[in-house]
C-alpha cells in the first residue's frame, strides 16, 4: 500500500485508562454510582445543576493526579514526523493529548478545562472547580456550564471531521468501545471513502467487524508498537 497521506486518528477512554483515568463502561467506569442521564445530559443539568458540576469539578480536579502515558506519546512522535493532513479527533475530555505535545487535536466531546455560557456561547479555560451561576464575564449571564457535550447534544466541528474523514488514506481508532454515535460511525464513514481502517483495543469493539485489520491489546503497547 501506498504510504498513507491523510491519517485521521479517533481515540476514546481506553488511551487514557493507563493513566488512571477511569474508561466509561469498564469495571469501576466513570458512570458507576451515577446513572448517565442524571450527570451527561441537558435535563440533568436543568434539573440538579449542583450534581452535573460537582462530577465534572472532580474529574477537572483529578487531572493534576495523572500523566500522558507512552500511547499519548508516540502520536505526538508521529504526528511530528507526518508529513501529510493528520489529526486526531478524540471523544476524551481531559487534556493528555495536548500534555503529550500533540497539536493537531479535536475534542469532539468538549474539554474539562474549558467552560461555556449557555446564554451567548462565550469560551474560557477554566481550571478549579466551576460553581452552577457563575456569571459569564462576556455577556454577564449567570449561565456559565461545563464545555461538555452532553448526549442528546451536537458533537463539536462535527462538518471538520466528516471534511477530514472524506480525504482520510488511513484511518485508525483507538482505545474505544464504539458504543457511541456519531463517533462509532466514523469507521464507515471512512472506509466508504477509500481509506484504511485499523482498530488498536484491548479487545475487540462493537465495531470491529469493520475495520480492515484489528491489534488488540493494552494502548501503551500496540500505540507504540503500530508507530515505530
Ligand atoms: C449510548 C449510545 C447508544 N447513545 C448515543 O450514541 C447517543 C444517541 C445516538 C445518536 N445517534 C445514535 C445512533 C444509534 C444509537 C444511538 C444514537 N449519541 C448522542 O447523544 C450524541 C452525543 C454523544 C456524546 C456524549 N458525551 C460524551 N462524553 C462527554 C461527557 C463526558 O465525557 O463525561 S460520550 C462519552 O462516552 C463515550 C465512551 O466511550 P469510550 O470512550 O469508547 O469509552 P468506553 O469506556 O465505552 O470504552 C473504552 C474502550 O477502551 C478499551 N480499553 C480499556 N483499557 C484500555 C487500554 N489500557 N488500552 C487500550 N484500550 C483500552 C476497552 O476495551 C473499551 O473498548 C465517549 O464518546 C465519551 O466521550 N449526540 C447526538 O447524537 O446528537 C444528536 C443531535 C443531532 C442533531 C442536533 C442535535 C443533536
Amino acid at each position: 500500500m501506498a504510504q498513507p497521506r491523510s491519517l485521521v486518528i479517533l481515540t476514546g477512554a481506553g488511551i487514557s485508562a493507563e493513566s488512571g483515568l477511569a474508561t466509561f463502561r469498564g469495571p469501576g467506569g466513570l458512570w458507576e454510582g451515577h446513572r448517565v442521564e442524571d450527570v451527561c445530559t441537558p435535563g440533568a443539568l436543568a434539573r440538579d445543576p449542583a450534581l452535573v458540576h460537582r462530577f465534572y469539578d472532580l474529574r477537572r480536579a483529578a487531572l493534576a493526579g495523572v500523566a500522558p502515558n507512552d500511547a499519548h506519546a508516540a502520536l505526538a512522535r508521529l504526528e511530528r514526523a507526518w508529513a501529510g493532513d493528520f489529526l486526531i479527533v478524540t471523544q476524551n475530555v481531559d487534556d493528555l493529548h495536548e500534555r503529550a505535545g500533540s497539536r493537531r487535536v479535536l475534542h469532539m466531546h468538549g474539554e474539562l478545562l474549558s467552560a461555556l455560557c449557555a446564554a451567548c456561547g462565550h469560551r474560557l479555560t477554566w481550571q478549579g472547580s466551576l460553581a452552577p451561576g457563575t456569571a459569564c464575564p462576556s455577556c454577564g449571564s449567570p449561565r456559565l456550564r461545563p464545555d461538555i457535550v452532553f448526549f442528546g447534544e451536537m458533537p463539536y466541528a462535527m462538518e471538520r471531521i466528516e471534511a477530514a474523514l472524506s480525504r482520510a488514506d488511513l484511518f485508525v481508532s483507538i482505545g474505544t468501545s464504539g458504543a457511541v454515535y456519531p463517533a462509532a460511525g466514523f469507521v464507515r464513514m471512512a472506509g466508504a471513502f477509500g481509506a484504511a481502517t485499523l482498530e488498536l483495543n484491548l479487545e475487540p469493539s462493537a465495531g470491529s467487524d469493520w475495520f480492515d485489520a484489528c491489534r488488540h491489546g493494552p494502548a501503551s503497547v500496540v500505540v507504540p508498537d503500530w508507530v515505530n
